[in-house]
């Protein structure tokens, strides 16, 4: 594996599902492979379980790490080409990614979408121009459209927990004030098209994902209607991609519930975390054994750990 920056950069998803799941069972199995190795964790955002599962994971494969929060840490950077440098960006994208990537041998980068300008969210500027002049390979720790750390741990979850050999999955849109990417959906629905589930799709109208990430699910706007006999309810809010960035409902009627979940087939809850609780869903849910949200995130450092080791093996 050269890049982790979308689903197309796996080989095959199956044998990085049992590299994670690997990894949870031997976690220092592969220490000498990233001996004298460095990776270089870029945050334009906020991150807890990124930030630290990724860490975690370089250790465990014997890696140094280097993590720097950029416009806190280091200088604004610009991501235009060509324009007159004399606004609040002290340093150009082409001499910061090329200088991180003299120093570090691996480079991470987390850069939310803006949200504002849909053309060049979906063009992925920031995560183009690190790939295009960092000269090393280039990881994704959530971009403007995709999450795949975060997706790769889901499929290891629900590969642990599935009691089905086609589980039914659902993806529910869920209530937030104020406008969140559409990546976590879209990165979640990508590496569901490629599992063996069956998979759906339930949001209000307006929130429609972009085609190419829904792929062949199911969309059904009747959330109870979705919910009937699901084994895996996955949360998440998204803002809207066709009135692109906007908060077109803050509908409480789609926070999850237990009466909700009772729809399911003892269906497991999953949500990528932070999770704003009584909001998105209840604490009741939160914390009943249907919820698996901490089994998940604990993923998060077994799929960091399979996608550094083909990364290092691949240098
Ligand atoms: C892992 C999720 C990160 C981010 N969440 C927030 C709250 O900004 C999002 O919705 O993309
Ligand atoms: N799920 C996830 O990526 O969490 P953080 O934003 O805390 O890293």
């Amino acid at each position: 594996m050269t890049n982790f920056v979308t689903y197309n950069d796996v080989p095959d998803l199956n044998a990085l599902i049992q590299e994670g799941l690997n990894a949870k069972h031997n976690p220092f199995a592969d220490q000498a492979l990233g001996h004298n190795k460095t990776i270089g964790l870029i945050f334009f955002n906020s991150s807890l379980r990124t930030r630290m599962s990724t860490q975690k994971a370089a250790q465990n494969l014997g890696m140094n790490v280097i993590t720097m929060n950029v416009g806190q840490d280091s200088w604004g950077l610009e991501m235009e080409e060509g324009v007159v440098m004399n606004g609040d960006k002290a340093e150009h994208v082409k001499e910061a990614a090329a200088v991180v990537g003299k120093y570090c041998d691996i480079v991470a980068v987390r850069a939310f979408a803006g949200l504002k300008d849909r053309e060049k969210d979906y063009s992925e500027v920031v995560m183009s121009q690190f790939q295009k002049y960092a000269g090393v390979p280039v990881v994704n720790l959530e971009s403007a459209t995709r999450h795949p750390l975060q997706s790769l741990a889901d499929c290891i979850t629900i590969e642990e927990f599935r009691v089905k050999q086609r589980p039914k999955v659902v993806l529910t849109w869920l209530p937030h004030f104020k406008p969140l990417p559409q990546a976590v959906a879209n990165s979640f629905s990508e590496w569901m098209n490629h599992m063996d589930v069956d998979f759906v799709i339930t949001h209000p109208e307006g929130y429609e994902l972009a085609p190419e990430f829904v792929g062949n699910a199911r969309v059904i706007h009747n959330q109870n209607e979705a919910f009937e006999g699901a084994d895996f309810i996955y949360g998440k809010n998204w803002s809207s991609y066709q009135q692109y960035g906007q908060v077109l409902t803050q509908d409480p009627s789609w926070m999850v519930t237990m009466d909700k979940m009772r729809l399911t087939d003892n269906g497991k809850f999953m949500h990528c975390l932070p999770v704003r609780r009584n909001m998105k869903v209840t604490d009741e849910v939160l914390d009943s054994p249907q919820s698996i949200v901490i089994e998940q995130a604990a993923n998060r450092e077994w799929s960091a750990q399979a996608v550094l080791k083909g990364v290092l093996q691949g240098l």
